[in-house]
Order: C-alpha cells, then structure tokens, then sequence
C-alpha cells in the first residue's frame, strides 16, 4: 500500500533559524525535512545538517539531504535526495551503505518516472508543475495535466509534486491528483511559515480524495 505523506519541507535560503523550521515541522508532523543549500560550503551544510537533526531525532519528521551522498552519510542523515543530475541511486547507496535508510528521486517527464520507480525509490519528486525561478538549470514545466498519470505509473511509490506550488494553486495541484506536496518558497520566504504549514497540513487533511 502507498504511504502517502502529504506536506514535504525544502529548507533553502530560510527566512527563520534551521532549528525554528525543524521545530514546526515537528510540531506539526511533517513527515520529510530536506536541506537543499546550494551556496553553503560543506562545512556549512554539516552545521545546519546537525542543528536540524538535534530538533527531528528520535521525532517522525525525517531529516533528508539534497544531492550529497558523502555529507548524508557523514552527518547520519536520514534520507537522501538525488535528481537526474546527480550521482546514481546505486553509487550513493554504496557511500552512504546501511547509515542512510531513505532515498527519494525527482523526475520531470512520465518516462523518467517509468525509469524511476524501477530503482525502487521511497518516494519520487515530480515537477516542476509551474514555472519557478527556485532552480538554476529549471526544466520544461509539467503541468498540472500530468500529475494523475505520474501518480499512476508510480504506483506504490508516494509521489511528491513540486513546482512553482503556492497558497493560491495549491488546490489545483491536488485536483490534479496530487496526494503530497512541497512548496519551497511559499514557506521558506515567510515569516509565517507555522501559520502557512498549519494551514497547508489542514487542507491536505480536509481535502476530499
Ligand atoms: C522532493 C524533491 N523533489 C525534487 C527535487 C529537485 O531535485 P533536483 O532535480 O536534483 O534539483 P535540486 O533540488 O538539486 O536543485 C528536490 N530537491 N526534492
Ligand atoms: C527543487 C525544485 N525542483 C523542481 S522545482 C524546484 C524548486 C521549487 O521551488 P518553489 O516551490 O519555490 O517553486
Ligand atoms: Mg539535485
């Protein structure tokens, strides 16, 4: 059966403290917390890395790394996030050996969730569903159009849509057929991120699937 989780959390250039984000997302039982800080050096994501996993040990929330299979490794993460750009989900599972427990995809086409899910992920990302200025190198946008499609080929594996998601399109994406969902800059840039995680967390719950 696919365990669906609903919120997942992308801390990248945060408006509050790491251990504030991890407190909220805690609080609020968000399953998935990555770290995705492409401007920090190493030693800089091995900080932030153990100030988030201080608050998430021995919690529900899972602390996720992005991109880097030394660093999960070296830090104890408890996932890792690898994209289509990265190093492959076999040669990270041998760095990482049995440390890291949870690894997750992204793709962006319908045949890279085909090639995905072969890998027997734990979960894929799937996106970008609009268009974001949040990613260097951002590729053609999916659209909400693809979403059910994605979610049925993943079969068992949860898939997590991303993308140019807000407080505003949040609906339409679930419409679409979207079970989990990140939004990075919706959370990351506000102040307010408990009052938008709170609401979010409440309309995943209310949504009627
Ligand atoms: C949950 C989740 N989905 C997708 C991504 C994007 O990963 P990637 O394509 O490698 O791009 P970067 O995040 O590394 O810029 C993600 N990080 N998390
Ligand atoms: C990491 C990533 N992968 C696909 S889009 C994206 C960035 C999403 O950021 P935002 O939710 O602010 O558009
Ligand atoms: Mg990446």
């Amino acid at each position: 059966m696919r365990s669906d989780f609903g919120l997942y959390l992308i801390i990248t250039n945060p408006f509050l403290p790491y251990k504030k984000i991890a407190e909220t997302a805690v609080k609020n039982n968000v399953r998935y917390l990555q770290l995705r800080e492409k401007a920090l050096s190493d030693r800089e994501i091995l900080r932030a890395a153990g100030e988030i996993m201080s608050i998430t040990e021995g919690t529900e929330t899972r602390f996720v790394l992005n991109d880097r299979a030394d660093l999960a490794y070296l830090c104890g993460a408890d996932g890792l996030h690898l994209g289509q750009d990265d190093i492959s989900l076999t040669d990270a599972k041998t760095i990482c050996r049995e440390k890291v427990s949870v690894f997750g995809l992204s793709t962006h086409t319908l045949s890279q969730v085909d090639e995905a899910i072969k890998q027997k992920p734990d979960y894929i990302g799937f996106g970008p569903v609009f268009t974001t200025p949040a990613k260097a190198k951002p590729d053609p946008v999916t659209g909400t159009e693809l979403i059910a499609e994605a979610v049925k080929r993943a079969g068992d594996v949860p898939v997590v849509v991303i993308g140019g998601i807000d407080g505003n399109n949040l609906i339409s994406v679930l419409d679409a057929g979207a079970k989990n969902v990140c939004m990075v800059r919706y959370f990351m840039n506000s102040e307010q991120l408990e009052k938008r995680v709170k609401e979010t967390v409440k309309i995943l719950n209310d949504y009627r699937w």
